[in-house]
């Protein structure tokens, strides 16, 4: 079933149009990754999915996304899009506080305030980041003396703890060691079922390694979109083939 349904979405820089004409239907509790060279407008596309370029001056979009059927650009709750629509970046960015505290943090701002209540969501969801059990002992330390790989799990926990449906991931690992990245890798894997995971990299192997789906960009347009098998193995678009055999970007 499609989670994000996209129609005719252009975005413009001022002048620069870095969207041209984007249709895509994205399916639930699946993994879809967005490929493509640099600059071709993948971060932008990902960014319109929870209306980041909004805080972006002389951005435009013209078109429609709707999420669960709903057009997200004809709504004023951002913050509830941003609720269910979470997101986890390129540099892993915990808040300079303890590990507890970030998990805690988004959930506080909601409002919830019964230990009992926090304490249970920070548990779950560092269990579904996969780092409960390296942090457990040291919930009230700092984050920031974690290893890149364990913030950026704390990133994705601290997401999780909004209970999100759809997490968006701007090359997650491409700050991580090769470790750090099989295991995010891995809880990108046991996530999807759970959630609706869309995921920019620039790893073509990882795209195959982890993703249902993949959609190859280039200048702003979707060239593609398919099973990540077919992408892989058997593109119908010329442009698709020479990129994923390397022979551009
Ligand atoms: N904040 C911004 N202001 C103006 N132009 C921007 C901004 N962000 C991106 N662009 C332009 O939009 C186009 C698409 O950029 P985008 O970052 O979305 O591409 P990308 O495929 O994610 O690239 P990369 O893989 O290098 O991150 C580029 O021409 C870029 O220069």
């Amino acid at each position: 079933m499609s989670k994000i349904s996209v129609k005719n979405l252009e975005l413009y820089y001022g002048d620069n149009k870095a969207l041209k004409g984007i249709d895509i239907d994205i399916d639930e509790n699946e993994v879809t990754a967005f490929i493509g060279p640099s600059g071709c407008g993948k971060s932008t596309f990902l960014r319109t999915l929870n209306r980041m370029n909004d805080l972006i001056d002389n951005v435009k979009i013209k078109g429609e996304i709707k999420i669960d059927g709903e057009d997200i650009y004809k709504s004023d709750d951002v913050i509830k899009l941003r609720t269910k629509v979470g997101m986890v970046f390129q540099k892993p960015n915990p808040f300079p506080m303890s590990i507890y505290d970030n998990v805690a943090y988004g959930p506080k701002v909601h409002g919830i305030k019964d230990k009992t209540t926090l304490d249970k969501i920070v548990q779950e969801s560092l269990e579904d980041a996969a780092i409960w059990n390296e942090v457990k002992d040291r919930l009230r330390t700092s984050a920031l003396g974690l290893s890149g790989g364990q913030q950026q799990r704390i990133c994705i926990a601290r997401a999780i703890a909004m209970k999100p449906e759809v997490i968006l991931m701007d090359e997650p690992t491409s700050a991580l060691d090769p470790i750090s990245t099989l295991k995010v890798e891995e809880l990108i894997q046991e996530m999807k079922g759970k959630y609706t995971i869309v995921i920019v990299t620039h790893n073509m192997q990882q795209a195959a390694r982890i993703s249902d789906k993949t959609a190859f960009f280039l200048s702003g347009e979707l060239v593609e979109f398919d099973d990540t098998k077919t992408i892989f193995t058997n593109p119908k678009d010329s442009r698709t083939e020479d990129y994923i055999t390397g022979r551009f970007g």
